[in-house]
């Protein structure tokens, strides 16, 4: 195979923490563009997606590893690429061409060419008669079609977008797709790779040749597979596009496993790199579980995440961590991207508050490594007592400062709702209260570590 224009070979990055523990986003990670592709990244939020962007795009320097511009490294290597943002990130204070000319100017290029080059690209992006518009006068998606022409107007061999549609209204986005799709198609611009950074599965599914989907806590590539079945335009109802819909959203939502591909030509293996001690914990309440339970049983027991996500008009990644949980805790199995109510999570949803806490109690010994440490810490100290800090310094092996906070946070916060402990904020400690006889019991009967 020809020698693809970026490669990156066991590229990973560390980023340094006010105390002395460095944080991997990224562990080693093998990943490359190739001529021809539209390659989209998937994955949960803080998985590394713009931090493997900026690393592919030479903006950010692996911490390992090394990442080749046409076999040669990037950092020496005459690049041409440019970067889409969210944002739009365009200067307030230009006008809309002068705002196109600016990397043309930065690249030194004589006036009359940058002009001649940039009404071009105005043109081709529908930016026609805007020329002397300020970004403040236009709307959103007129605005992303600036960002769209000043990251054309260099004719990049790879264009970057990091979400370059998150911002958008539906109609807008669905527009500015479709049009940038026949700009390739139709090769109007000589770019020979697109790298898209998406949350929006279908996005991917809609745009991609290749699809990477990476899993946190280090950042790792859960799967990375090619769509080349599916001819453009794409028909989001078409039985292969749900599937792969449905594969991508169950390698989301199961992180402890890997679903099979569905059986379309080309999936290439599958890696998963990740070894932690305790499972991250997903950023849910125990009342916006029950609520979640609550709906699945008026669902029969069984839904859609997709269908639920849209009932419920939540964004997949608010989702997410509520399903997580609940899974977690064993209330709930996604099958088939469908989420499956347990006995338990039944039990659960339909019991009256103490019986609840009592079964969110013993899920919760049961499944989560740091809660069952906590009560055990604590039964085994005669002042019935012990510093939060005893548990940070464990968390913060694994975390990243602000994540180890999150995690206590919500280990406080589901343990104090299964009454296994107090917390006392003032002293940043737990503690046991005398009466808590149910609890004690429950914990002496925990398994092994
Ligand atoms: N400069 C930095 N210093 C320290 N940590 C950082 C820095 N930049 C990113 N991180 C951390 O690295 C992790 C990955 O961040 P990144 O923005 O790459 O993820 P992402 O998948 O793009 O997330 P999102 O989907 O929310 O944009 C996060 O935990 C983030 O807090």
């Amino acid at each position: 195979m020809a020698e693809p224009i970026i490669r990156a070979q066991q590229v990973e990055k560390y980023y340094a923490q006010p105390s002395e523990n460095r944080i991997q986003v990224i562990s080693p990670t093998d990943l490359s563009i190739q001529t021809g592709e539209i390659v989209a990244l998937l994955g949960p939020s803080g998985s590394g997606k713009s931090t493997l962007l900026r690393m592919l795009a030479g903006l950010s320097r692996p911490s390992g590893g090394e990442v080749y511009w046409h076999g040669a490294p990037i950092e020496t290597a005459k690049i041409n690429v440019s970067i889409v943002f969210q944002s739009f990130a365009l200067f307030p204070w230009l006008t809309v061409m002068e705002n196109v000319e600016a990397p043309l100017k930065a690249r030194g290029m004589a006036a009359t060419e940058r002009r001649e080059r940039s009404e071009k690209i105005l043109d081709t992006v529908g930016l026609d008669g805007f020329e002397a518009a300020f970004p403040k006068e236009l709307s959103g998606g007129m605005r992303q079609r600036v960002g769209f022409a000043r990251a054309l107007v260099v004719e990049p061999e790879v264009l970057f977008m990091d979400e370059p549609f998150s911002a958008l209204d539906v109609l807008t986005a669905e527009n500015l797709r479709s049009e940038l799709l026949e700009l390739w198609q139709k090769k109007t611009i000589p770019t020979q790779a697109i790298f898209l950074v998406t949350h929006n599965i279908e996005e991917a599914v809609l745009l991609a040749d290749r699809i990477i989907v990476l899993g946190r806590n280090p950042g790792h590539v859960r799967t990375d597979f090619r769509v080349a079945t599916l001819a453009h335009p794409r028909d989001r109802k078409a039985p292969a596009f749900t599937q792969i819909v449905d594969y991508i959203y169950k390698v989301l939502t199961r992180p402890d496993v890997m679903p099979d591909m569905p059986k379309l030509k080309a999936g290439r293996p599958v890696r998963d790199q990740r070894q932690m001690r305790y499972e991250m914990l997903p950023h849910a309440r125990p009342g916006g579980i029950a609520g979640l339970l609550e709906l699945a049983i008026d669902f029969g027991g069984r839904t859609d995440i997709y269908r639920l996500a849209d009932e419920l008009a939540f964004e997949i990644d608010d989702l997410l961590p509520i399903v997580d949980a609940a899974q977690l805790l064993g209330f709930l199995r996604v099958e088939e991207g469908d989420v499956v109510i347990t006995p338990t999570g039944r039990e659960f949803a339909e019991s009256e508050i103490l019986r609840q806490k009592e079964l969110f109690r013993e899920a919760a010994l049961e499944h989560v490594l740091l809660l069952r440490q906590i009560s055990r810490a604590l039964r085994s100290k005669s002042d019935r007592t012990v510093p939060e800090e005893f548990f940070l310094d464990m968390l913060d092996e694994q975390f990243s400062d602000e994540e180890t906070q999150r995690q206590l946070e919500t280990a406080i916060n589901w343990g104090r709702y299964a009454e296994l402990f107090d917390y006392d904020a003032s002293r940043r400690r737990f503690t046991l209260p005398e009466e808590e006889e149910t609890a004690k019991s429950v914990v002496e009967e925990g398994g092994a570590e």
